[in-house]
């Protein structure tokens, strides 16, 4: 039977349940269906000319080996079948090469005695998608409720020591040939420019993804610096329309009196200075994407003239009176909230309806979770070249310190303290310090828990300082009622409170929280923090 990658081979992954490619070089499979019945089936486009399959042509052939001491015959063993392997101990190792080579099979050899701490660090690792975990495992592990959980939750196989080598390398293959059928090529992580791997940014790419196969406008809208442009592009890049131009307009910084100029373009002559004929933004996207970045700040003048656009799909040069039919989609971005600016009669609600066909919200960065870990190992990476010396990575309190801010300038402000800490920093392992969130850490905050109760103080307590102490601003921003951030802070013992206040009055241009809001504030927190503390 021959099959067609990758359409085909999906099916066949979801439909059969086990496909076992005993050699990652090879295009001939067992595949080992419900009934019983084994059949054989060559995988690929229908070659057989010894160049190789789709398999054969993606970088799926690596994987990872996490153990306190790997043992050499199985990585032996696995290098004679095509395997390139990585034998890791630590949670950071395996999260950067997770992050940096994207293995299809992961092997965690439990059985070589992780303490239930060290597991923990492993978690944002098992959680990473397009990789399927095999464990090794002592038979008295299966009673321990944590591994059994860790096992349930993130593991597809397991099998238990003393085990022999050819099963598990046969094991590791099934799953290998299961999770490159089932995962469809996304271009996303081809191009390994957006990195993302939480449940919102999961839930982002198949937005992006269903946008893209999409001709209608799409409203992005994110906070400041949490990926819209490198959104927009994805979107273009996986559209039909990826031949074609993108051309991005910063309508923040077009000037009404510049604006058809800049749009529409201009024949010679047509005003004075016009010495040649030039072609307007509108016209250079023709058969391809207009990306229209802050449309929010686009002047209340302007708005009509992209309006009479986005209605004609023309444009007429200044100074000519031709027609031209411009073929392009629009997509927009903005950091405000655009039905407010609607509600409040500074965008044109014609003109957001036009915009907003299609809609895609882009997470912050404080919502991305182990993320952050992610993302600033992609970073290190991206610019590890920048430093005077070889980089290793972060420490864990850089790490911890990571999680504990929260980033009001979202995944630009990580990019920024990397680089900074990068160019800086005389040490190999970048530190809080390099990071400048050292103040954010004190002393014992060492557990997953006490981290992650660090990171809701401080996110609560930023929030606080943003909005000067303004509880319902500042449970708006959170999106959590008021009564909830109350309840919080009640937990916290009035910590974030006093960090936000704290904050506010030791950051030069945010002014201290001293208004007559603050102290009612206050008042009510007092009384919160006073009942439950008799609870
Ligand atoms: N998911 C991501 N993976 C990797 N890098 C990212 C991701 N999201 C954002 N970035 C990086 O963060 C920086 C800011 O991204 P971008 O300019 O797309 O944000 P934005 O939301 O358009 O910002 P603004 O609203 O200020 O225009 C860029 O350096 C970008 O490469």
């Amino acid at each position: 039977m021959k099959y067609n990658l990758p359409d085909q081979s999906t099916r066949i992954a979801v439909a059969w349940k086990s496909i076992l490619l005993t050699d990652p070089h090879t295009t001939i499979s067992t595949i080992r269906i419900p009934n019983g019945v084994i059949v054989l089936a060559v995988l690929g486009k229908g070659s057989s000319t010894g160049k190789g399959s789709d398999l054969d042509n993606q970088s799926y052939r690596s994987l990872v080996y996490v153990s306190r001491s790997p043992e050499r015959s199985l990585c032996d063993k696995l290098g004679q079948r095509g395997w390139e392997v990585a034998p890791l101990r630590s949670g950071r190792a395996a999260r950067a090469y997770l992050a940096a080579h994207h293995p299809t099979v992961g092997v965690f050899d439990f059985a070589s005695g992780f303490s239930s701490r060290e597991l923990a660090s492993f978690q944002s690792c098992f959680a990473t998608g397009g990789i399927g975990w095999v464990g090794i495992l002592a038979v008295p592990q299966l009673t321990n409720e944590l591994q059994r959980s860790v096992i349930r939750r993130y593991f597809s196989r397991f099998v238990t020591v003393p085990y022999e080598l050819d099963s598990l390398v046969d094991t590791i293959g099934h799953e290998h040939g299961m999770m490159v059928l089932s995962t469809e090529p996304d271009p996303l992580t081809v191009d390994n420019e957006m990195v993302g791997t939480c449940r919102t940014m999961k839930e982002l790419f198949r937005a992006i993804t269903k946008v893209a196969n999409s001709d209608a406008p799409v409203l992005i809208s994110g906070e400041s610096g949490t990926g819209k442009e490198l959104t927009a592009v994805a979107i273009h890049k996986r559209s039909v329309r990826r031949n074609g131009p993108l051309v991005a307009i910063n309508c923040g910084a077009l000037p009404y009196h510049l604006v058809q100029s800049e749009l529409f373009g201009y024949e010679r002559g047509a005003f004075t200075g016009a010495f040649q004929r030039k072609i307007g933004r509108i016209e250079a996207a023709h058969g391809g994407t207009l990306f229209l970045d802050e449309i929010s700040d686009l002047p209340f003048e302007s708005q009509s003239i992209v309006l009479r656009f986005l209605q004609d799909r023309k444009i007429q040069r200044l100074g000519s009176t031709e027609s031209i039919d411009v073929d392009v989609r629009i997509i927009s971005a903005t950091n405000v909230a655009l039905e407010k600016a609607v509600a409040e009669q500074t965008f044109r609600e014609d003109l957001y309806h036009r915009l907003c066909v299609l809609r895609i919200a882009e997470p912050p960065l404080r919502e991305r979770g182990e993320d952050i870990e992610v993302l600033a190992y992609h970073i290190l990476e991206k610019y590890r070249a920048d430093a005077a010396h070889r980089i290793r990575g972060f420490s864990g309190e850089a790490i911890k310190a990571m999680y504990a801010h929260s980033w009001p300038g979202n995944v630009r402000e990580l990019v920024n303290r990397i680089r900074r800490a990068i160019v800086m920093s005389d040490r190999r392992v970048l530190g809080p310090a390099e990071l400048e969130l050292d103040y954010l850490l004190s002393e014992g905050d060492n557990t997953l828990t006490q981290v992650r109760e660090a990171a809701e103080r401080n996110a609560i307590a930023a929030a606080l300082r943003r909005h000067r102490g303004r509880s319902l601003h500042a449970a708006r921003e959170l999106d959590i009622s008021r009564a909830t951030l109350y309840r919080l802070m009640a937990n916290h013992d009035g910590r974030a409170h006093r960090d936000g206040i704290a904050a506010s009055t030791r950051c030069p241009d945010v002014p201290a929280a001293c208004d007559a809001e603050q102290e009612a504030w206050e008042d009510r927190y007092a009384k919160v923090g006073n009942t439950r503390r008799k609870d």
